[in-house]
């Protein structure tokens, strides 16, 4: 909030300036147990509200969460959509709201596509840490957007791997998301090329049918499946599903929200936090998929960072900021 007792506006441009991975990463790992403890004592955070916005093909999803600890109040609003090919608009628009937990009031209203793509991006990275084989040398990123651009950012940040190679259902947006990351980037001509062997892969694309199967996937692969947040829709086919360990931020999100969960039939065996905690194994060892939906207190421990990182820069009480 600033000296006229306005919350502050906190642009992308700032947020992507404020908020950095080595920071996220372990804030989030605590978050991530912290939830999976189930206490609400600790962590309040329902699944997700979502409207269907059936005319556009998309959802506006109301992300609340209070973490009673660290006394973090934040809601996230997210629209998202299942675009066709060749749409111009975005598939994700977001805004996030931090509180004044006591009072009520909004301290800051910040640009959500950057927390949006950066935490989703560290949650799945603490996922790997916790599941993939051991010796991990290939990643795999199939799609080329927004997340396979913080994917990319955080995983070749934690993780020391020999190549990274990218599908994307347009081979010139794999191209450009190849020339405009940091390191070397293989470019797949198919996305069973960019998966095979791989020993890491990541499913960052808008797809509502599977692009990834398992019979593709080398027995002991860790998956990271980040789309595909609604009942109806497929990243993941029946046979990947079916042979995975499958882990999820949250269980009771992904059997409302994930449809390579509720339509394969497969079981969630633990929670990422499980894992965290050590109440449930990371089993590195075996086939696994880490089912993403996206949480609240994802955002909230975000927001967080960003507006501590905001006072202590000296933000500008008098100004609010784009
Ligand atoms: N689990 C989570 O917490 C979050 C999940 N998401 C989801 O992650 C996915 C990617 O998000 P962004 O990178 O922001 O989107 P984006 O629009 O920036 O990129 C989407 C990518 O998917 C590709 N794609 C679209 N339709 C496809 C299809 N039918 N088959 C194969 N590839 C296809 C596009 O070519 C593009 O490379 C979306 O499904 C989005 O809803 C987004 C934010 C958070
Ligand atoms: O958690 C999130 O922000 C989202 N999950 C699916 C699309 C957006």
């Amino acid at each position: 909030m600033n000296m006229a007792g306005l919350p502050v506006l906190i642009g992308k441009e700032d947020v992507a300036r404020l908020l950095r991975y080595k920071d996220l990463l372990p804030k989030l790992e605590v978050a991530l147990g912290q939830f999976s403890k189930h206490d609400i004592s600790e962590v309040i955070q329902p699944v997700r509200t979502v409207v269907p916005l059936t005319k556009h093909n998309g959802f506006l999803g109301l992300m609340p969460a209070y973490m009673v600890h660290e006394d973090i109040l934040c809601t996230k609003m997210v629209a998202f959509y299942n675009r066709e090919q060749g749409s111009t608009l975005p598939s994700t628009q977001a805004t996030v709201l931090l509180f004044d937990p006591e009072s009520g009031c909004v301290l800051a209203v910040m640009d959500g596509e950057v927390i949006t793509a950066m935490r989703t991006a560290a949650a799945s990275a603490i996922s790997a840490k916790f599941s993939m084989p051991v010796q991990s040398e290939v990643l795999c990123i199939l799609g080329s957007g927004h997340q396979a651009v913080s994917h990319y950012d955080v995983f070749t940040e934690a993780f020391a791997f020999k190549q990274v190679r990218v599908w994307s259902q347009r081979k010139e947006s794999a191209e450009s998301f190849a020339s405009a990351v940091q390191g070397a980037v293989t470019v797949c001509s198919s996305a069973k090329e960019a998966v095979e062997g791989a020993d890491v892969i990541i499913t960052v694309t808008g797809a509502s049918q599977p692009v990834l199967f398992g019979e593709w996937v080398k027995p002991g692969a860790h998956v990271a499946a980040v789309g595909a947040c609604s009942p109806g829709w497929r990243e993941l086919d029946d046979v990947l599903m079916k042979k995975a360990v499958v882990y999820a931020d949250s269980r009771e999100g992904a059997m409302k929200e994930s449809g390579d969960i509720i339509l394969s039939g497969a079981q969630v065996f633990a929670e990422i936090g499980e894992v965290i905690n050590g109440t449930a194994p990371g089993h590195r060892e075996k086939t696994t998929v880490y089912k993403s939906l996206g949480m609240g207190i994802q955002d909230a421990v975000s927001a967080k960072l960003v507006y501590d990182q905001w006072k202590s820069q000296g933000g500008d009480p008098g100004v609010t900021h784009q």
